[in-house]
């Protein structure tokens, strides 16, 4: 069985942290897909769900809170972890946690929910976009950290280990 990775993301920042989740899991020897949210079809050949978004305004990108809709029957039924990336500096306006996360840890059935500081380069941002993070004062800069993004794959990959080990007994 193999374990899906897949993200929603504006600015690219969010695919990349997904890129590297997926990556992670693949050295240490699980079979990891990549994909958008958009493209995945169906679940049926994934017993590990990863499902990531950026945060904009509070709430998680159409994209992934779609995905959480069509699928969730089947993310009820396979491990799902679920990731936000948005927190940018230390101030209150990011603070990387979507509003409605109950609902969604609820609707996914999901062992985790994990936040990654994110990325902010006004270069790339709308006028819309400019004018919010002016309000918030939000600072500019890539705040990712891949080690925490690196050992909690190694958190995931230790859960599903011991999930699969103990099915695998129970089957035998
Ligand atoms: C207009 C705007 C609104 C944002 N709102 C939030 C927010 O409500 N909470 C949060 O944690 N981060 C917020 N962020 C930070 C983004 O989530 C962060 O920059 C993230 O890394 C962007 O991911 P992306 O490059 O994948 O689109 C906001 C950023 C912008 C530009």
């Amino acid at each position: 069985m193999k374990t899906l990775v897949t993200a929603a993301s504006r600015h690219g920042s969010t695919s990349e942290i997904a890129d590297f989740l997926a990556k992670s899991l693949r050295e240490s020897g699980m079979d990891a897909d990549r994909r958008h949210p958009d493209d995945v079809l169906e679940l049926t050949e994934y017993d590990t769900i990863v499902l990531g978004s950026a945060i904009y305004m509070g709430h998680w990108m159409k994209d992934a809170e779609e995905f959480t809709k069509r699928f969730s029957d089947a993310l009820r039924l396979r491990q799902v972890w679920l990731f936000s990336s948005g927190p940018i500096g230390s101030g209150e306006s990011t603070t990387g946690v979507p509003s409605d996360i109950a609902t969604l840890m609820e609707k996914t059935g999901a062992v985790e929910h994990k936040s990654f500081a994110g990325k902010l380069d006004r270069e790339g941002l709308g006028f819309g976009e400019r004018v919010a993070v002016r309000v918030v004062h939000a600072p500019e800069g890539d705040f990712r950290d891949w080690a925490s993004v690196r050992s909690w794959a190694e958190s995931i990959l230790g859960t599903a280990r011991t999930t699969r080990h103990f099915e695998s007994e129970e089957t035998s």
